[in-house]
């Protein structure tokens, strides 16, 4: 600049253009121009000194960035495992290594030397690793390849498997081996175990994945469960390897990672492979040490690596310790995961063609695994299903999962259910108010779950010839066609193998072969479940298992699951999986082993089932109006019945509102018992019929009643030990006598023997108190009874004159002896001949016994003995009584008061419950039943009032 001014300003310039007065105007411009240039200059130079110094600050920045992330680094992404204090570790948490830290670089900052982590990718890909070896890094390639082993057991303290071969040195590599909680066992023949790492690989992408899930890494932690990662490491690979166990081990490096299996190799490359084998097998295997493996902390930096530091037994020891203890989160699949219990948006589902609901998830979804019945659109079938499962496999909760799924899904004129818990189970014993729940049985003897069948059939029965007559196919025809709302049924039976216990003439393969060929087109499906699939004692099983299309198999001994015929190769494989609670295999197209699906059922906690069940019955008792909740039919196998749970004693008060009149009852008797009716065709007014009910049968309507009448020898005898069922039947008896005859249309002459201070004395007087408000003479000397049956005997005599007009005007005459054995007045003497003939009293019994009855006089005595019986009647007295009840008794007492030995049957295995029989003497067969027995005053009074204040409601 200076040097143009200088000569612009030279006289030779100067002479040319100082004509042209120029001079002075170039001049100031240049010099102006030079200002602004130095101007310029100087500004450059601040702005730089600037930059400089923003640039230096942010080099001090990111080093102490830099600096604080190593000094924090989390114990499981420090390079450095020997550093950490293991002993406060909780090894509580999974954490899954996309990144796996495998060395460290080395970085000086102020002088201060930083080691920064060195990872490769890892779980987030194909990726299988290889540290190339010489003989001169073996040693720091085996503490590399523990310091790996050693990493992922803190980051998957429950989640990871080891498969730790070395089988030159057979496992002297990995001295830790022992302490691994979860090891893969290893056979002396290495292939034999790659084979079965690879068999796993097969049944976990069989197991888990799918077109939506490719990767175990992407299923849910829910479904997952406790599915495990599996690292197999090879120490000095290839020594000890056969071209067939390379192969094997190549074939799980190349498919093992998406089903969670990861190969990690030390390749000594001093050993050469055998012949025909090739490292080029391994198709994704990559060489751990190669940089671009890495992913560098600071990419512009050129740093060394380094291996990680070889790790000291005492670090395993401790990090081992802590890894034994570690017990996994508890991952359910929550109920509510799958099901809507918004209650506004239940029972939105139509049951025209089928009841399905989903129980869990197969994969990465986890509402896909769904349970089903009916005709599915495309028209499969799946008529009936059979549940599998081992004790703790959670078969219970998949019944809770499903019954509850159903029943917020359908409401309950859409889906009916009937639950049948095995002998000593009392699964199902939250549902009796569940508004879906038809019958609840708990503690289910055979008899009872075969009755329940037998119901059912004659429901399938009733429908069928319903449709039949009305021109249906079945029940989605009917349903569609009429618009009718007839439910489905479901059956729901566990420890269905009950069915066939004590089942001499086959009644229950019989009830289940009807159900399973013809129940569907009824819209009646069946759940049966079992510790097996098959049942002893179980006929027609090709017929029946044909039928049933849907197979679920929960975890089971190796043993059962080999010996299967149910589920096929692929079927048992993803069985022989199923490890924990909840985990299920499921076929719905009967034998066919493509159609396997296997998952895990969500999980129902008994406080949300409680309190479902319980929403469930007031949305349905608030959307019909009922007064009270809905209350299913229940049987309990266990216990005795209450007179006040009969449902045809609720049915005759909510129907009449008062005494019923001689119409009343027929209507009443007539009624068939699954409408709460007595089933009762014989009912003429003119024989004056009552109707006792004395306990409930083994079936579900089946109510014990007898109805005596005004016919030949209708009288009643109890006979058995047990006082508890004599003096609640009877007692019960008594209470009943108003339900039958209005006031004044009977009288009730009752000797009471019970021995004072008992408890058994004072029940007769009791009920008589509460009940009874009719005549009664009630009495505890015999004298006077005695003059009772005097005054019976004379009206006996007089109505024996009657005509049929005026018999019928005459109330009713009872005569109740209770614990006759006591009454030793009645007993037979040995007369003048040594032969035994009736004192006074039994004279006159033996003749009523006789004759009274067609005369409106009946006799009812109760023994605790049959000695006592035959002590006070002959043979021929015994078989004028035409309702005996009898308790459990030897052979021979049983063949002399009903002439068959099945009173020595009745409490064969067990004491409790009580049962008696009723043998009627124009029945062919006695009736076994469970008679209502007497516990407790408190009871017996709560009982009693019940009836009165039902006596009451008829009398207002
Ligand atoms: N789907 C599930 N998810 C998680 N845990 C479950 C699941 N199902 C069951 N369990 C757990 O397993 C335990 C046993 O379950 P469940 O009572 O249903 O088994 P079970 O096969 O009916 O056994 P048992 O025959 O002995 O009654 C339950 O207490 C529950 O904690």
């Amino acid at each position: 600049m200076n040097k143009l001014i200088k000569n612009l300003t030279s006289s030779k310039i100067k002479h040319t253009v100082e004509q042209a007065d120029l001079y002075p105007k170039i001049e100031s411009s240049i010099r102006e121009h030079a200002k602004v240039q130095d101007d310029l200059l100087k500004r450059a130079e601040c702005v730089f000194a600037e930059e400089v110094a923003s640039q230096q600050k942010q080099l001090e920045a990111a080093k102490a960035t830099i600096k604080q992330a190593v000094t924090s680094l989390s114990p499981i992404d420090t390079p450095d495992l020997t550093s950490q204090n293991w002993l406060d570790f909780p090894f509580n948490t999974q954490y899954i290594p996309n990144e796996l830290v495998i060395g460290y670089q080395e970085l000086v900052i102020d002088g201060e030397t930083l080691k920064m982590p060195v990872t490769v990718p890892f779980m987030s890909g194909d990726d299988t690793y290889y540290y190339p070896v010489q003989a001169d890094s073996l040693e720091w390639t085996q503490a590399a390849l523990h310091n790996i082993i050693m990493r992922l057991s803190v980051m998957l303290p429950y989640g990871a498997l080891f498969c730790l071969l070395d089988p030159a040195k057979m496992g002297e590599n990995f001295p830790y081996i022992k302490q691994l909680p979860f090891k893969r066992p290893l056979s002396n023949d290495i292939s034999r175990t790659l084979e079965e790492v690879l068999d796993d690989i097969k049944r976990i992408k069989q197991n888990y994945l799918d077109n939506r899930t490719r990767r175990l890494i992407d299923v849910d932690v829910e479904i997952r469960g406790n599915e495990k990662f599996e690292f197999i490491v090879a120490s000095n690979f290839p020594k000890g390897y056969d071209r067939r166990s390379i192969e094997l081990l190549a074939q799980i490096a190349n498919t093992g990672s998406v089903a969670g299996k990861y190969v990690i190799l030390q390749h000594n490359q001093d050993i050469e492979l055998p012949n025909g084998a090739s490292m080029e097998w391994f198709e994704s295997l990559k060489n751990i040490r190669a940089s671009e493996n890495h992913i560098p902390a600071i990419p512009s930096l050129d740093m060394y690596m380094l291996a990680s530091e070889s790790i000291c037994d005492e670090t395993i020891n401790t990090i081992l310790d802590g890894v034994a203890k570690a017990k996994p989160k508890e991952n359910k699949l929550e109920f509510t995961d799958v099901t809507d219990t918004d209650p506004n948006h239940w029972w939105q589902g139509n049951t025209d063609h089928e009841i399905r609901v989903a129980i869990g998830g197969t994969g990465a979804k986890k509402d896909d695994l769904e349970l089903w019945f009916g005709e599915s659109n495309g028209r499969q079938i799946c008529a009936h299903g059979m549940l599998g499962a081992m004790t703790g496999a959670g078969k219970s909760n998949l019944y809770h999962a499903f019954i509850m799924g159903l029943a917020c899904r359908y409401s309950p004129d859409e889906l009916e259910l009937y639950l049948i818990d095995g002998k000593q189970g009392v699964e199902f014993k939250c549902y009796p108010t569940l508004p879906h729940a038809k019958v609840v049985s708990l503690n289910t003897s055979p008899d009872l779950s075969r009755s329940v069948l037998s119901e059912l059939v004659e429901e399938m029965i009733r429908r069928n010839e319903l449709f039949k007559r009305e021109g249906y196919e079945n029940l989605r025809d009917y349903r569609r066609r009429t618009g009718q709302k007839l439910p489905r049924v479901l059956l729901v039976v566990d420890e269905y193998q009950t069915l066939f216990e004590d089942d001499r003439d086959g009644s229950g393969s019989d009830l289940m072969e009807k159900l399973a060929t013809q129940g569907r087109s009824a819209g009646i499906h069946m759940l049966v479940g079992s510790q097996r699939f098959g049942a002893s004692g179980m006929q027609n099983q090709q017929s029946i298992f044909g039928n049933i299309h849907l197979r679920i198999g929960m975890q089971m001994s190796e043993a059962d699951v080999t010996a299967l015929q149910e589920f096929g190769p692929n079927g048992k494989r993803l069985l022989r999986a199923c490890k924990e609670a909840g985990q299920v295999v499921m076929n719905d197209s009967a034998a066919n082993d493509d159609k396997n699906r296997a998952g895990r059922v969500t999980y129902l906690s008994d406080e949300l089932r409680v309190d479902l069940i319980k929403q469930l019955a007031e949305k349905w008792q608030q959307q019909q109006g009922f007064a009270n909740l809905h209350h299913s039919i229940l049987l309990d196998g266990s216990g005795q019945p209450h007179l006040s749970e009969n449902p045809q004693l609720e049915k005759l008060f909510s129907t009449y509102s008062a005494q019923p009149t001689q119409d009343d009852w027929v209507e009443f008797a007539n009624k068939p018992e699954h409408e709460q009716g007595l089933g009762e065709k014989e009912w003429y007014p003119v024989e004056k019929p009552a109707n006792f009910w004395l306990g409930r049968e083994m079936n579900i309507h089946g109510q014990a009643s007898i109805v005596m009448r005004r016919r030949s020898n209708e009288h009643l005898l109890f006979v058995g030990e047990a006082n508890e069922a004599r003096s609640g039947m009877l007692s019960y008896w008594l209470g009943q006598l108003p339900i039958n005859h209005a006031q004044n249309d009977y009288q009730l002459y009752l000797l009471e023997r019970a021995i004072k201070g008992s408890p058994w004395h004072g029940i007769m007087s009791r009920t008589i108190e509460t009940c009874c408000h009719s005549e009664v003479h009630y009495r505890e000397s015999v004298s006077e009874f005695a003059s009772d049956l005097g005054n019976i005997k004379a009206e006996f005599e007089r109505r024996q004159s009657m005509d049929e007009e005026q018999m019928l005007a005459q109330p009713t005459i009872y005569i109740v002896v209770n614990e006759a054995q006591r009454a030793t007045e009645l007993q037979q003497q040995s007369g003048r001949y040594g032969v035994k003939e009736h004192g006074d009293l039994g004279a006159i019994i033996s003749v009523l016994l006789e004759q009274g009855a067609e005369y409106g006089i009946h006799i009812v005595m109760s023994f605790d003995n049959v000695r006592a019986v035959t002590k006070v009647f002959d043979r021929r007295d015994i078989d004028l009584f035409k309702h005996k009840i009898v308790l459990q008794m030897s052979e021979d007492d049983s063949f002399s008061v009903i002439k068959s030995r099945h009173a020595a049957l009745l409490q064969q295995t067990t004491r409790v419950p009580v049962y008696a029989l009723y043998a009627n003497a124009s029945q062919n067969y006695p009736v076994k039943f469970k008679p209502y027995c007497y516990r407790d005053v408190e009871d017996h009074m709560n009982e009693l009032n019940l009836l009165n204040n039902y006596l009451k409601s008829w009398s207002n």
